[in-house]
């Protein structure tokens, strides 16, 4: 999230003008009230390191207070009565705001305030704060998006993925499983998760036993930590993983967006390459079709079954995976970037480094069409055009410095 908490810091959402797309085939009206945690980069005084303890300790965000309540009970009013009252972690992050707006608006964009959603900055580990806001709404659902992402940084920070994406985590399911009544929870997984895995396509049955970073060994234990929750208290659960998620608003760590950035600066940019001249490929997904995916999952969430902390019955656990179904190789991606920005790159073709990449990646995505109705409609060359776009507009009037 430090690196997702980019746009707010930053951009400071002053330039949210995009449209979304319009999404038209849910019939509920919704709240959706958005939870940030890490939001903004700490101030200089206390960066601090993965080995630095207070890193890992809570930092002050205010909330409280009949003021906040208010505002917190009015975004969490739902427009008709069977709509869904949905909670967001990591709402400043790139798919969190993608799908909060779509939550709250299923139209055209706006500042994200502007759309209604109202914005609790804190961190997931908050238990208080996590109760507070239960105690206030009954929360039908949580959007669970909140997390440390990336595959390469995991070996400069590895304690930031514990304590968003294993403590944060049970810290939330802690406090879901003993609220009445239950939310049913929709969660980001990831395609990591299938590490060193030669079956392809990737299909949700396959091992998920050989994760090739720390990124996807906290992922995969997400995922065991969901099959615990819902076990012993009955709480619906549906793990969603993401493959390569790009797009505008995306996070400028991704090689997409630096890419981008490089070839505009006339920097070389690193190719990576498996060994024998073996092609390194993604399955890139764009963002508006992950959107689909994660409102699709939390309209088919099934009710937790449990109150109170203790399970009544079985309940829905579900993992799902969010792809493309079309590999693209990183070369390819990157021949596009040029055609689109009318700029030759800089190739320097490297061996790809043993520090968590995998060579490819491939969804397999007909469970999610069955039960999701999850049918991804942009291919690359199309969604980096809107990415470009977006792009070129946010940094034009060189304001806003790339990082
Ligand atoms: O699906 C996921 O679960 C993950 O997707 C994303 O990981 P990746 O697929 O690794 O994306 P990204 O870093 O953009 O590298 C893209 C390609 O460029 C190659 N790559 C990368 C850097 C570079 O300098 N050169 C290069 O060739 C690189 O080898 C790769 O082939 C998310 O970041 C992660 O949070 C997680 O959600």
């Amino acid at each position: 999230m430090e690196k997702s908490s980019y746009f707010f810091t930053r951009g400071g959402g002053a330039r949210w003008h995009y449209s979304l797309a319009k999404l038209t085939v849910w019939s509920f009206a919704f709240l959706a009230l958005i939870l940030i945690f890490f939001l903004r980069s700490p101030a200089p005084s206390t960066i601090t390191s993965a080995a630095d303890p207070s890193r890992r300790s809570l930092r002050n965000y205010n909330w409280g207070g009949s003021a906040w309540e208010k505002r917190v009970r009015a975004s969490a009013r739902a427009r008709s009565s069977n709509g869904l009252t949905v909670l967001v972690t990591g709402a400043a992050g790139f798919v969190g705001t993608h799908v909060s707006s779509a939550l709250k608006r299923r139209g055209d964009g706006a500042l994200l305030e502007r759309t209604g959603v109202f914005i609790v900055e804190g961190d997931i580990n908050d238990e208080a704060l996590l109760r507070k806001l239960f105690e206030v709404v009954p929360f039908t659902h949580v959007m669970h998006l909140a997390a440390q992402a990336g595959v390469r940084y995991a070996m400069e920070n590895p304690g930031s993925y514990v304590h968003s994406n294993i403590a944060g985590f049970v810290n939330l399911l802690e406090v879901c499983k003993s609220v009445n009544p239950q939310p049913a929870i929709v969660w980001a997984s990831s395609s990591s998760v299938y590490g060193l895995n030669t079956k392809v396509p990737f299909s949700e049955k396959d091992r998920t036993d050989q994760p090739a970073s720390l990124y996807a060994a906290t992922k995969k234990a997400g995922e065991e930590i969901a099959h615990t929750y819902n076990h012993i208290y009955g709480l619906s659960l549906t793990g969603l993983r993401f493959f390569t998620v790009y797009g505008p608003w995306g996070r400028p760590d991704m090689a997409y967006f630096f890419f981008t950035k490089d070839i505009l600066k006339g920097k070389q940019i690193a190719i990576f390459e498996a060994a024998n001249h073996g092609t390194v490929a993604r399955d890139f997904t764009y963002i508006d079709d992950i959107v689909k995916g994660c409102l699709g999952a939390l309209d088919t969430a099934e009710k937790s079954t449990g109150s109170g902390g203790k399970k009544r019955g079985p309940a829905q656990l579900r993992v799902f995976n969010l792809g493309n179904t079309s590999p693209v190789p990183v070369s390819e991606l990157v021949s596009i970037l040029e055609r689109l920005l009318k700029v030759k790159a800089k190739r320097n073709i490297m061996k790809l480094p043993r520090n968590g990449d995998v060579q490819y990646t491939h969804a397999n995505i007909s469970y999610a069409q069955r039960e999701l109705g999850y049918k991804p409609t942009t291919d690359l060359q199309s969604g980096l055009k809107k990415f470009v776009r977006w792009y070129l507009n946010y940094y034009s009037d060189g304001k806003k410095a790339v990082e």
